[in-house]
């Protein structure tokens, strides 16, 4: 089943002055399940690429479609509601709340969905421990290393139960044991549970460990490979 459809997406900042055309023309699809990595040069387009697929931005031209709806049609307050339900943000910079818990901070999104103080704190709990974060839930995120914020975040994407999470440059403020860290638990997830990642990265061991390799160059896709893994 796929998840996203991009047709043709064009993207261009600046149009009434000095035009940057940072997507040129980029078109792919994402099953359920894939791991994949979005990889190139800086300023290649890949934060504006993931912007657009996570309705956090409009694309100038093209169409892209979620689960089979199509964001352009949808008026923002829905967009709001859909990005919600449908899809997990990681951050290069975890965007956690300062002022909550770990456990409040994965219960979040669970609250604006509607779900019970019970449902939420269980969900929570749960979470924390797949991410190696059992005993943590009381800690803010100042008392947590890098490492366990970003945990934390990956946490927090999947509390809502979204068809897939967009991790934008996940690891590039981790030292290379919580990268590597991270890693596991996100391929660990994609192969226990099914779920859909789409990350974007410069670093090569994180490239590594990607099953899809999508390759940017100046707005366009230069390369779209399946990697033979090692078991
Ligand atoms: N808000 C903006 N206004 C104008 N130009 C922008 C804006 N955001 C990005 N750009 C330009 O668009 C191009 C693509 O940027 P983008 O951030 O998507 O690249 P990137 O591949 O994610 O880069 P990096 O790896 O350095 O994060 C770059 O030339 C960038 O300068």
């Amino acid at each position: 089943m796929k998840v996203i459809e991009a047709k043709n997406i064009t993207k261009v900042y600046n149009a009434d002055k000095v035009p940057v055309n940072a997507l040129r023309g980029v078109s792919f699809s994402v099953d359920k399940g894939e791991f994949t990595a979005i990889v190139g040069p800086s300023g290649c387009g890949k934060s504006t690429l993931l912007n657009i697929v996570g309705g956090l931005d409009s694309p100038s031209e093209g169409e892209i479609t979620i689960d089979g709806k199509d964001l352009s049609n949808l008026k923002e307050n829905k967009l709001i509601d859909f990005r919600l339900n449908k899809i997990g943000f990681v951050f290069q910079s975890y965007n956690l709340i300062p002022v909550l818990t770990a456990k409040e901070n994965i219960s979040l999104i669970m609250e604006l969905q509607g779900l019970s103080k019970k449902a939420r704190d269980d969900r929570a709990m749960e979470l924390l421990k797949a991410v190696g974060l059992e005993g943590k839930e009381h800690k803010k995120p100042s008392e947590l290393s890098g490492g366990q914020q970003q945990r934390v975040a990956v946490a927090r994407a999947l509390a809502s139960e979204p068809s897939f999470i967009l991790a934008d440059e996940p690891t590039a403020n981790l030292d290379s044991v919580s990268t590597n860290n991270l890693l596991d638990i996100m391929a660990e997830m994609n192969r226990e549970k099914g779920t859909t990642f789409i990350f974007s990265t410069h670093d090569q061991r994180v490239i590594n460990k990607a099953r899809r390799v999508i390759k940017l160059d100046d707005g366009l896709i230069v390369s779209d490979d399946n990697m033979v893994l090692n078991p």
